[in-house]
């Protein structure tokens, strides 16, 4: 762990450690469960709540390298989604999940625990219409687990920027998993040929995936449940007007270095996002707060 004086001190509910690739890693463990947070990225890349299996997916064939996003756990995409418009060459989804955060709090609230990660704007000519935004990022780790991203601008004109909390769900098989929640949705399907109207019309019905999946679900504030043979996990978020649903398939996956064999079957991303046409405008001083929250729910 970081030996910087200005380091905030640990609760006994959380451990720190560096990985041999230079990584800064935080291990909650509480008597809701355990979880798991790299500096790099504040990627949170484990919650095992107490009693049950792992809710988030990692992959066996993730790079844990500096520089290099986490594949699972709840990459966050900011301050662009997908490709930056206008900037070919720019990193998919943004800086955020490739750069070492600052763990700026850290403490016990009754049972649960919680870390603050913060992200000031980097000072990059290149991000120049994307500058002023400072990035907070707190994680609770309790019942459920809880995150929220605050980004504030410095900025006297009002900023646009994408967010998303791109969380892998570990699930059984994709293929024989309902995403219950978005059945009266419309969407963007991202698998669209080149050239051809990607907006698709509500589906009417839970979305059980096969082959390769990439949607934006549009104007959609309601909780997701994805329900797989084994249990219910619940996505409830706040401040998100889009939702992304996505699985490789079989196909790109196998084109993928940072998934293991087959793996893919035993995920599915349900992102809480503000994207393309819910991309937020940040006015000078008006905080704006993503959150999600991840709660198995008990079998009826
Ligand atoms: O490989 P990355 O950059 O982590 O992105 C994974 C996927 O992330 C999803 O959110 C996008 O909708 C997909 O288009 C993309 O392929």
């Amino acid at each position: 762990m970081t030996t910087d004086s200005t380091a905030p001190a640990l609760p006994p509910t959380v451990t720190s450690r560096t990985t041999p690739a230079g990584l800064e890693v935080l291990t909650v463990a509480n008597a809701h469960g355990t979880a798991e947070v790299y500096l790099q990225g504040a990627h949170v890349t484990a919650w095992t709540p107490a009693g049950e299996d792992p809710v988030l997916w990692l992959s066996s064939a993730s790079a844990f390298e500096p520089g290099v996003p986490v594949r699972g756990g709840i990459p966050i995409c900011f301050p662009w989604f997908g490709a930056r418009d206008g900037h070919p060459e720019a990193p998919a989804h943004g800086y955020a999940r490739r750069t070492v955060w600052t763990l700026v709090g850290a403490h016990d609230d009754h049972e649960t625990t919680v870390l603050r990660l913060a992200l000031a704007a980097p000072a990059d000519p290149a991000l120049a219409d994307l500058s002023g935004l400072d990035a907070l990022y707190e994680v609770r780790v309790g019942r459920t687990l809880d995150v929220a991203l605050t980004v504030t601008s410095t900025r006297d004109v009002p900023v646009r920027f994408e967010e998303a909390q791109h969380t892998y769900l570990r699930v059984l098989d994709v293929e024989a998993t309902a995403v219950h929640g978005l059945e009266e949705v419309a969407y963007l399907d991202k698998t669209a040929a080149a050239g051809t109207d990607p907006h698709r019309t509500p589906e009417g019905a839970p979305l059980v995936p096969s082959g390769q999946v990439d949607r934006v679900y549009l104007g959609t504030s309601g909780p997701v449940q994805v329900v797989d043979a084994a249990r219910t996990v619940r996505v409830t978020k706040s401040s998100s007007q889009s939702t992304v649903v996505w699985s490789p398939g079989a196909e790109v996956a196998a084109g993928m270095r940072d998934m293991g064999p087959g793996e893919w079957r035993e995920m599915v991303c349900v992102e809480s996002a503000n994207v393309g046409e819910h991309a937020v405008v940040l006015e000078p001083g008006r905080p704006h707060t993503l959150g999600s929250s991840y709660e198995v729910l008990p079998r009826v």
